[in-house]
This record gives C-alpha cells, structure tokens and sequence, in this order.
C-alpha cells in the first residue's frame, strides 16, 4: 500500500495517539489540534459536519472522528453527548445515571469521517462494540475507559494494554473499515 498523508484533526490528544497506532505503515497521519463546532444530532451527522469544516480549514484530505457512548436501557443516550455528561459527571456519574435501570448493557461507538478535500462529500466508516456499564476498574485516564466492559471479555478499555484495545476497539472496527476503503481506492 502507498503512504498517503492525511491530516487528523482533532482536539482529542489521547484519539490521536490510538488513531496513529491503528494506522501505523498505511498512512502517514499528519495532525491538527483544532477543536471543531460540534452540531447537535447523531455521531454520523456530527462527524460529516465536523469533516467538511476540517477540509475547508486544512485544504486537502482530512478525517475526523466523533464518538458516543450508548446506554441501551435509555435507548442509546447520552451517545454522541457523552463528553459533557463525562465533564460534569465523571465516570462514576455515567454509572450512577444507570442505577435505576436492570439493564446495564451499552455500546460505544466510532464515527469517522474521511474527505479528500474541500468541496468533496465526506464519507463515513463505522465501528460499534458491544458491552456492559460497571463501576470504573483501571488506571485509564482516558475518558469513560475505566466504565466499558467489553462483551466476551473480563476487562475494561482502561485495564486493557494498549494493544489489547486497539486490536479490539470501536476505533479499532472503524479504522479497519477506513484501510480497506484506502486500499480499493489505489
Ligand atoms: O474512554 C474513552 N475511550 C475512547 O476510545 C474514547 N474516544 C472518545 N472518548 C471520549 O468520548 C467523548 C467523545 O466526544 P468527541 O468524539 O466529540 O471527542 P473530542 O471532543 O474529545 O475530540 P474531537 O471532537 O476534537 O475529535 C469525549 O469525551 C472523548 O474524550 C473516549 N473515551
Ligand atoms: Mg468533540
């Protein structure tokens, strides 16, 4: 596969680390710390958006992410707002928000967005993981990490190793979509 760069922009340090792992010897991921107007909707209609306004300011091929994190017993909320939930509530509030609820089951999901430049439509590549809200176990400063468990595991993303997370991750499912979509296209 030839190297193409493309410029991530993202003001998400700890996104940017996983997504230049997970394209590591594909694609030669340039970045751009700009924290992009996020619209109110899905992850779908925020990440296109969030695309188009990237590839006007960068002026050529760019990704974007957006990401949520669903509780099935509140019928996929907070999703795609789940970044102010976790700012005013911390891992243990997202919990606590479930406690009068059986179903503990949620997904996380990873929306990417992929636009090779202004002008253009972006399109989308989808990776959605299956899992259990607990209460938080594992050092991972990242995000809700510590609070989903996997289906089929015993871990959460935060006692995962880095690797293990990447080989298995929503960003994980996301990304493989993106290679494959990558390689067709050469
Ligand atoms: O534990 C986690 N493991 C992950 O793998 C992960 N990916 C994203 N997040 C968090 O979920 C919200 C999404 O919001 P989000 O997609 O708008 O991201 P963001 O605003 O941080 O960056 P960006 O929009 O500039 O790319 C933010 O609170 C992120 O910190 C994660 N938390
Ligand atoms: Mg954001």
């Amino acid at each position: 596969m030839t190297h193409r760069t493309l410029t991530f922009v993202t003001g998400n340090k700890n996104k940017l680390r996983e997504m230049q792992a997970l394209l590591k010897g594909v694609i030669d991921l340039q970045s751009r710390a700009v924290d992009l107007e996020e619209i109110q909707g899905s992850t779908q209609e925020i990440a296109l958006a969030k695309c188009r306004q990237a590839a006007a300011i960068i002026g050529g091929p760019v990704l974007t992410e957006d990401v949520g994190l669903g509780f099935n017993a509140m019928n996929g909320l907070p999703g795609a707002y789940v970044k102010w939930f976790l700012e005013e509530l911390k891992p243990e509030g997202l919990v606590r928000m479930l406690k009068g609820f059986d179903d503990k089951s949620g997904f996380v999901i990873c929306t990417i967005a992929y636009c090779e430049g202004p002008g253009h439509e972006p399109i989308l590549f989808e990776g959605i993981h299956h899992g259990t809200i607990v209460e938080p176990r594992g050092p991972g400063g990242f995000g809700w990490n510590p609070i989903f468990q996997p289906d089929g595991t015993t871990e959460t993303y935060a006692e995962m190793s880095d690797e293990s997370k990447n080989k298995c991750s929503h960003r994980f499912l996301a990304v493989e979509k993106l290679k494959l979509f990558l390689k067709e296209q050469q």
